[in-house]
């Protein structure tokens, strides 16, 4: 009898960490054994200031490198030296960071065309195409601000830049969203329009990687969550096993609780 069942070898992880060292001023500021992120899976990395998550989010980047080993620690698409522009082409970034950046007077639309360059704004010299400019439009439309398009970029709330910056990473149609700690200063408003985008993201199978203080950032669709601490991961799992009170208390080292209501989760201090 023939073997009916397929041989073909399962995808490999989106990434895997496999004893990822990373030492800065004779110190580790962060170790991973094994970590492995399976094409559109969601996770939220969930720890307090200085446990080591941007700096788990660069090595996935390659922003910054692990101490070598025989075996290589990281791995994209189970390459060990994938082309920076595989990369670049497969990951979307919102962080404070770029956010930092938006300090001219652009109209939002150039802003969502430079996705396409990897430039703020258009490049000198460069004009976008009526293709181009109907994808940024496209882009600004299903994030539900397509009326912002030809605002001046400094005129607009740091909720709306954060949001005009999602429509700018999606015009590479990646299919990974980090997002650093995307609601950092923003209000309740701009919170709410953040997260709602990140769920859109992740209903039309995008994988949703979130780094954040706070539950409240971790929509419903992310059910994996990993709680870094002391530069280590001090839990990988689901959210229902993570997100207590016994555990956040634990990882923010003060009495907390949690508490849940429709997929959504909120932390309180216990005084
Ligand atoms: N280039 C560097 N040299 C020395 N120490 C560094 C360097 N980069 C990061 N660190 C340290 O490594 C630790 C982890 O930093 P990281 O930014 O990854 O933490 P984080 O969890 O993202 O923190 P936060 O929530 O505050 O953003 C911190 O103690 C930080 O000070």
């Amino acid at each position: 009898m023939p073997d009916t069942v397929s041989s073909a070898t399962p995808a490999p992880p989106l990434f895997s960490l496999r004893d990822a060292q990373v030492v800065r001023a004779g110190r580790t500021i962060l170790s991973v054994d094994r970590f492995d992120l399976a094409e559109g899976e969601h996770v939220a990395l969930l720890g307090p200031n200085g446990a080591g998550k941007s700096t788990f989010i660069q090595l996935l980047t390659r922003e910054i490198f692990p101490l070598h080993r025989d075996e290589p620690p990281v791995r994209f698409r189970g390459q060990a030296r994938p082309l920076l522009t595989d990369i670049k082409q497969a990951l979307g970034i919102v962080s404070a960071t770029m956010h930092d950046q938006v300090r001219v007077h652009l109209p939002v639309s150039d802003i969502v065309c430079g996705g396409i360059f990897g430039t703020l704004g258009l490049p000198n010299h460069v004009e976008a195409t009526p293709t181009q400019r109907a994808q940024a439009l496209d882009a600004l439309e299903r994030l539900g601000i397509a009326d912002l398009a030809d605002r001046d970029v400094m005129t607009l709330s740091t909720g709306q830049v954060r949001r005009v910056l999602v429509a700018r990473e999606l015009m590479s149609d990646p299919r990974v969203l980090i997002f650093d700690e995307p609601c950092t200063g923003l209000d309740p408003e701009g919170m709410y329009h953040v997260r709602s985008t990140m769920s859109l993201l992740a209903a039309e199978g995008r994988s949703v990687v979130l780094v954040t203080h706070y539950p409240e950032d971790i929509i419903p669709a992310i059910e994996r969550v990993l709680l870094i601490k002391d530069a280590r991961i001090f839990a990988d799992g689901p959210k229902e096993e993570l997100l207590t009170s016994d555990a956040m208390s634990e990882l923010f080292g003060v009495p907390l609780e949690v508490s849940e209501r429709n997929g959504w989760y909120a932390l309180q201090g216990r005084y």
